[in-house]
């Protein structure tokens, strides 16, 4: 894995300390707690700044223009999607186009102030490195324009919050609808790491937590029907034939139920990644399974970029949850479960299941106090905060 990835997990191991924490206290607010994980670490790596809250005003926009970005950009979601003769209507007759003015407005505006804040950090010289800091620094170099830097780093917020947030948010489905799948994982967890928190050094060693949290992937993908691409040149596909000009979606929902690769898809089972006995089994399984080049990240030319960072987020944030805590179903006032939907999801490019009940507690007091000395000694010691940033 690129060298460059390894270099955001300190902020990657601070910030799941404080969501582990965070969660075990109030685990209802998990849809907040997991936004302020993965907004909190593109803060850190991008701007050089901690989010202490999660009610940060400039946090809260910056999810505000995502939550936009996830509706607009939902194929579909305008009828000039559909009929693309629409877009030569003037914008005095298409709403679409005034919405898209302000929206465009919202967003550069934040990513500009943003960017300015962290220029004035620098002119103050307490700006600690992230992202802007080398923009600013390299800009004559990289001869991009204040917008265009702005909009390099603020879409990492784009890209890389809500998608990340929303995976823990399916890993938190699935583990309540199949909770038999804690107990492999815990098994691993406490033979290789025991009473200690897991660190990205024993990630080769738990290959059940990467065979869950892959699973995850494939079964309720977050962009489920895929990011458009525009064909540059004519194409054959299949033995279909694709005109320059196309757009074609690659549609991971269909892809990850393709019965051949995936026997029985609708089934949430990690077995897949972990049993020879599945077409999808690789070894060895120090390596295997892994998010690499896995269809939930896109293809060829434009595969996520920020698929490093993303992978050891998903890794680490599912073995600390698995090492620490026990999911079950919430139950009514006759001590019934409380049954939840399989798939009862949020409509957008990015798809997260809607809110839904759960219990999650401490594996055991000793859990829980490990958790809370873990987070009170990594938040003593911020780096951004030790020099009061
Ligand atoms: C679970 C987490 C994530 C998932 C499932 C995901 C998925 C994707 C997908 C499917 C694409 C489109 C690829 C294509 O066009 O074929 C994409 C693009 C992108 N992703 Fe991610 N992503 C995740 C996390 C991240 C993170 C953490 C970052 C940044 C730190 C990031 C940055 C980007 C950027 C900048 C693009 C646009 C690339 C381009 O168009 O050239 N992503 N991502």
């Amino acid at each position: 894995m690129p060298a460059a990835a390894t270099s955001y997990e300190p902020s990657q191991s601070l910030e799941s300390k404080r969501m582990l924490y965070n969660l075990l206290k109030t685990p209802e607010k998990y849809e907040k707690i997991f936004e302020q994980y993965s907004g909190g670490l593109i803060f850190r790596v991008g701007y050089g700044r901690p989010i202490i809250t999660g009610d940060e005003s400039q946090l809260r926009r910056i999810l505000e223009v995502n939550h936009n970005l996830e509706r607009i950009a939902s194929p579909g979601a305008y009828l000039v999607d559909t009929i693309p003769i629409l877009n030569y209507l003037p914008e005095a007759l298409a709403p679409f186009k005034r919405e898209g003015r302000r929206l465009h407005a919202q967003e550069l505006g934040l990513f500009r102030e943003l960017l300015d804040d962290t220029r004035a950090a620098m002119k103050a010289g307490t700006a600690p490195p992230s992202f802007a800091q080398t923009f600013i620094s390299e800009q004559e170099k990289s001869q991009l324009s204040d917008d265009e830097g702005a909009y390099a780093v603020g879409t990492l917020f784009e890209a890389g919050s809500g998608t990340t947030a929303a995976a823990m948010m399916s890993f938190c489905l699935a583990m309540t609808l199949h909770p038999e799948w804690q107990k492999p994982m815990w098994e691993e967890l406490d033979r290789v790491c025991g009473d200690r928190m897991p660190e990205f050094a024993d990630i080769p060693e738990l290959p059940t937590v990467r065979a869950v949290i892959k699973e995850v992937l494939r079964w309720r993908p977050v962009t489920a029907g895929g990011v458009p691409h525009q064909l540059i040149q004519d194409d054959v596909y299949d033995g279909v034939f694709l005109r320059a000009g196309t757009i074609v979606h690659a549609n991971q929902w269909a892809i990850h139920r393709e019965e051949a690769l995936y026997p029985d898809p609708e089934r949430f089972n990690p077995n897949r990644w972990l049993s020879p006995d599945y077409p999808t089994y690789r070894e060895p399984l120090t390596k295997f399974p892994s998010l690499q080049n896995f269809s939930s990240f896109g293809f060829g030319r434009r595969i996520c970029p920020g698929m490093n960072i993303a992978e050891r987020s998903l890794y680490i944030l599912t073995a600390r949850i698995a090492w620490a805590c026990e999911f079950s179903k919430s139950r009514g006032p006759g001590g019934e479960e409380i049954e939840v939907p399989s798939y009862d999801y949020i409509s957008g490019f990015n798809t997260q299941p809607k809110p839904f009940p759960f219990e999650l507690r401490p594996r055991s007091e000793q859990r829980r106090t490990l958790v809370k000395h873990a987070w009170k000694e990594a938040e003593a010691t911020d780096p951004l905060r030790v020099h009061n940033i």
